[in-house]
């Protein structure tokens, strides 16, 4: 028999009171393991996360007894659909213990995989592996730490990451979905989310291409005609970065103008003797300038906020994390004092500032209006806090003002980050989905992998990889079962929120000069969204904070107009290919 609306308000309050207190344990046994791996603190983990599957079975077995579509509360019926997914607590009690374990043995795998030297000691990826791959100009050195970390940690993915489709995918059966990638996107409510997301690839592709080329151009000038071929795919190890996903630490060898260096921030912050607790603090303080809430004091206590030095085996990976609990969010980070991890901090800390607004809400709506408004939130702050103006008056340039040329500079710099990350952040889930639905059947992963990369990416593994390795395993977001679309959603909806909110706060002139810190307006508009939570559909909230309901590529074009423009000119006047039409490997001879 079905109950009725008023039943279903007494069951989500039941629901709210129990929830809180089964999250908040599974939340701490979790951070428990991630911040001291060993085997007692891997059981406790199993043991919590079975306790939460217990109980999400429990309520969604019941929530779907309810028959909400006689429902007129909108909210109720939102409340109730969201606890129908009860994910992986869909499978048989045997299936899903399995299933914990292929998941804990794989972000395991990941978090403290190391490459050992032929004598000698062993290096770890945060942060020796990632500093040889960001400062090393060594094309045999970045091979070697490149090699060395797939081969470490992708082979170990290899033999189980079969398994792990076949019980992701039955968990999404029985949660009536075709596949996982299917529940996955089921998230971002629309019918037409994969042929939005290829049109806005579309958009965005001529500035891919044109930074692909200048960059390759570059390459070209340094690792000589051996190791670039100016028409074909570029290199995957020489991009300053272990996935090719950012090329900012690559900046001194494509630099525009090389004479007017951009000042090193890194160093200045090294000078004025910045700690990692600094670090945090400026970014309170921007969100604090806004108007928006502060970090609470259990934070400071409770982070984890510099990698232990008492031999503690740990998840490096940054995150934030919510406990369901009075105040308690926290970040593990892993932190060093560079620019990059200042700017990392902003991000993760943005996180933190959404579960502050929403955390008077429901439970079941403590969550970003979609993921990729959660991953935005830090990048838009990031964006003012990146500019010129802010860098400036924070103490961290000394430059009064930049040229024309050095602001060229500076937008290429930020082009590093941003537009070589489009690629990238569309491929990793694109090659899931495909994985998830059976189009990439596992005798192929790698090469399929491989295909995504050249196509998307125009890269290439810098040196022959066959069916024994795993290359996506080497992302930590493949190894750790963490969706990936998000990130390319967040990268034009931090633009889309950076107009909005300069236009707000009264910014006139280009786009890339604006800083919101200190606009009470600009944290007004934002904390309205924030304290939504996800519980309106995003479209609604997107239109709430810039006047549209779509994600568009437009306001990522206008930031970098005076970007693309320079760099027309300079691949037109270079003769330079765009794409990769020899579309081969240089080792393919
Ligand atoms: C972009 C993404 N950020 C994150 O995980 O916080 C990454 O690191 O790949
Ligand atoms: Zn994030």
């Amino acid at each position: 028999q079905f109950y009725s609306e008023t039943e279903a308000k007494l069951f989500l309050q039941f629901y709210e009171q129990t929830a809180q207190v089964v999250f908040n344990q599974f939340m701490e046994a979790s951070w428990n393991y991630v911040t001291n791996i060993t085997k007692p603190n891997r059981e406790e983990m199993l043991n919590k996360e079975m306790e939460r599957s217990q109980f999400t079975l429990y309520f969604g077995t019941r929530a779907r007894l309810f028959n909400i579509h006689h429902f007129q509360d909108p909210v109720v019926k939102r409340m109730l659909s969201k606890l129908q997914n009860i994910d992986k607590a869909a499978l048989p009690k045997d299936e899903l213990l399995e299933y914990n374990k292929l998941l804990a043995y794989m972000e395991t795998a990941y978090s403290m995989g190391q490459v050992c030297m032929s004598e000698g000691p062993c290096v770890t990826l945060e942060s020796d592996l990632e500093e040889i791959m960001a400062t090393s100009r060594d094309e045999k050195e970045l091979m070697w730490a490149w090699q060395g970390w797939h081969d470490a940690v992708g082979r170990q993915l290899r033999p189980i990451f079969g398994r792990y489709v076949y019980l992701s995918n039955k968990a999404a059966n029985l949660n009536g979905y075709d596949d996982m990638g299917d529940m996955w996107r089921a998230v971002y409510e629309s019918e037409t989310l994969e042929d939005d997301l290829e049109d806005l690839f579309e958009e965005l592709k001529p500035l891919y291409l044109n930074l692909h080329a200048y960059v390759r151009r570059s390459l070209y000038r340094h690792y000589g005609p051996d190791i670039i071929d100016l028409r074909g795919p570029i290199p995957a190890h020489l991009l300053g970065n272990m996935w090719a996903q950012s090329w900012v630490k690559i900046l001194d060898l494509v630099l525009p103008y090389p004479k007017k260096p951009p000042e090193d921030i890194t160093k200045i912050m090294k000078g004025q003797h910045w700690k990692p607790d600094k670090m945090f603090q400026e970014a309170d303080t921007f969100f604090t300038s806004l108007g928006l809430i502060s970090i609470p004091n259990e934070f400071w206590k409770n982070s984890m906020l510099e990698k232990p030095t008492d031999g503690r085996e740990v998840e490096c990976h940054a995150s934030a994390w919510n406990f369901y609990k009075d105040n308690d969010f926290r970040i593990k980070k892993c932190t060093e004092v560079t620019i990059e991890d200042l700017l990392s901090i902003f991000h993760q800390m943005g996180h933190i500032q959404y579960f502050l607004q929403y955390q008077n809400h429901s439970i079941l709506f403590r969550a970003g209006a979609n993921p990729a408004f959660q991953e935005a939130i830090g990048l838009v702050i990031s964006l003012s806090a990146s500019s010129h103006k802010y860098l400036l008056n924070r103490g961290l340039l000394s430059h009064q003002h930049q040229d024309p040329e050095e602001e060229i500079n500076f937008m290429m710099g930020i082009a590093l980050e941003k537009i070589a990350f489009i690629p990238f952040s569309y491929l990793v889930d694109l090659f899931r989905w495909r994985v998830f639905d059976g189009t990439i059947q596992k005798d192929v992963y790698n090469q399929e992998w491989w295909n995504l990369r050249l196509k998307y990416q125009g890269l290439c593994p810098p040196i022959p990889r066959s069916e024994e390795d795993f290359d996506p395993g080497a992302k930590f977001h493949v190894s750790a079962n963490v969706p990936y679309i998000r990130y390319f959603l967040s990268l034009l909806l931090q633009f889309q929120f950076h107009e909005a909110l300069c236009k707000a706060s009264g910014h006139s002139g280009p786009l890339h000069h604006c800083n919101i810190y200190n606009s009470k307006i600009a944290g007004d508009i934002l904390e309205n969204v924030l304290k939504l939570g996800s519980s309106r559909p995003w479209p609604e909230v997107l239109k709430k904070l810039t006047g549209k309901s779509k994600v568009s590529s437009k306001a990522l074009m206008t930031y970098f107009k005076p970007l693309l423009n320079w760099l027309v000119n300079e691949n037109v006047q270079q003769g330079e290919v765009l794409g990769w039409p020899d579309f081969t490997c240089s080792f393919e001879g």
